[in-house]
C-alpha cells in the first residue's frame, strides 16, 4: 500500500472538520506513509439552516453531496455524525467503519438553570429535533419550545443572546469542540433517549476498495459498533432517520445488549416506549423486532402524520 492518498470528503461546519481531522489523524498515525487529504464541502442541510429539519425531508441532507464525491471519484472517504447517517446507502457505497462512540447523552445547556425541572412556566426551550421535542412536551407540558437551527456555535449564540431559557443540544458535539464548559447538566437515557447513532463517527467509502478498506479497518470499534448497529437496526425497520421523533439507544451488560427504543408524536401527548435484552451479537435482530413492536403499538400512525405534516 505504498504513497496511498486519502481524501476525506466533509462538510465545512467546525463540528464535521473537527471529526475530519479525527479520522485524519488516526490514519496517519496507523500508516505513516499515506497521505490524507481534506475535501470540505457544502451540503443542502447546510445551506437550508432556518428550516425544520423534519419539513426539508429527504433523507441524507448533510451527506448527499459528499456520497456524490465519493462515487465521482474526487474523494475516497467520508466522515459523518453516524445520527445523520441514513440507514440505507447508494449503491456502491457502504458504512465500513464506526469509530469509539463518544458521550452519547443528551445534554441541557443554560445560563441560568441545570436541569428541565428548574425551568418555570412558559420557560423557552431550543431544540430543532422532534425526538427532544416529544419527549420533554411529554414530561414538562408547562415549558415551550422553540425551533433552533445552525450548527453548535450559532445555536449557543442564539441562547446567549437570550432567545431561549435552555436549549439542547449532543453532548458529543460540545466535548469534541472543547465546549464542555457550556454543558449546565447531562441528561440521563431516561430524561432524553438519544437518538440512533448518537455520539459516533462513522466513515462511509466505496465498498469495492478493498486496500482502503483494510487501511480503515484498525479504526472500526466493535462495542460501538455492535451498540450503533442495533440502533440503526430499529430505525431501518421504521424507515426514520433523524428528523422524526424516534429515539434508539443501545448500552452493553457484557455479552448482553440492552435496547430501548421510542416513538412518540411531536406534541408529546403520546410516547410509545419498548425495551429488549438479548445477546449483543443479536442487536440487528433486535432493532428490527423493537421496531416492529413500536409499529404494532401506533408508531406507524405517528410518523405518517409527522411526514405530511
Ligand atoms: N443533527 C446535527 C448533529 N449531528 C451530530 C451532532 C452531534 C454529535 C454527535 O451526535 O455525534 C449534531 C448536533 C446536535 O445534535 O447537537
Amino acid at each position: 500500500m505504498a504513497n496511498r492518498t486519502i481524501r476525506i470528503a466533509t462538510r465545512k461546519s467546525l463540528l464535521a472538520l473537527w471529526q475530519a481531522h479525527f479520522v485524519k489523524e488516526q490514519l496517519e498515525a496507523l500508516h505513516p506513509h499515506i497521505t490524507v487529504e481534506l475535501v470540505p464541502m457544502t451540503t443542502k442541510g447546510d445551506v437550508l439552516l432556518d428550516t425544520p429539519l423534519a419539513k426539508i425531508g429527504g433523507k441524507g441532507l448533510f451527506i448527499k453531496e459528499l456520497e456524490q464525491a465519493m462515487l465521482e471519484g474526487r474523494a475516497d472517504i467520508a466522515v459523518h455524525s453516524m445520527k445523520d447517517v441514513p440507514v440505507e446507502f447508494p449503491e456502491g457505497l457502504g458504512l465500513t467503519v464506526i469509530c469509539e462512540r463518544e458521550d452519547p447523552r443528551d445534554a441541557f445547556v443554560s445560563n441560568n438553570y441545570t436541569h428541565l425541572e428548574q425551568l418555570p412556566a412558559g420557560a423557552v426551550v431550543g431544540t430543532a429535533s422532534l425526538r427532544r421535542e416529544c419527549q420533554i412536551r411529554a414530561r414538562y407540558p408547562h415549558l415551550e419550545i422553540k425551533v433552533l437551527r445552525g450548527n453548535v456555535q450559532t445555536r449557543l449564540r442564539k441562547l446567549d443572546d437570550g432567545e431561549y431559557d435552555a436549549i439542547i443540544l449532543a453532548a458529543a458535539g460540545l466535548k469534541r469542540l472543547e465546549l464542555e464548559d457550556r454543558i449546565a447538566g447531562l441528561m440521563s437515557p431516561e430524561d432524553s433517549l438519544p437518538a440512533n447513532g448518537q455520539g459516533a463517527v462513522g466513515i462511509e467509502c466505496r465498498v469495492d476498495d478493498a486496500e482502503l478498506l483494510a487501511l480503515l479497518a484498525p479504526l472500526d470499534h466493535y462495542e460501538s459498533r455492535l451498540r450503533v448497529e442495533a440502533e440503526r437496526a430499529m430505525n431501518k425497520g421504521l424507515m426514520g432517520g433523524c428528523q422524526v421523533p424516534i429515539g434508539a439507544y443501545a448500552e452493553l451488560q457484557g455479552d448482553q445488549l440492552w435496547l430501548r427504543g421510542l416513538v412518540g408524536r411531536p406534541d408529546g401527548s403520546e410516547v410509545i416506549y419498548e425495551e429488549m435484552t438479548g445477546p449483543a451479537t443479536q442487536g440487528k435482530e433486535m432493532g428490527a423486532e423493537m421496531a416492529k413492536r413500536l409499529l404494532a403499538r401506533g408508531a406507524d400512525k405517528i410518523l405518517a402524520e409527522v411526514v405530511e405534516s
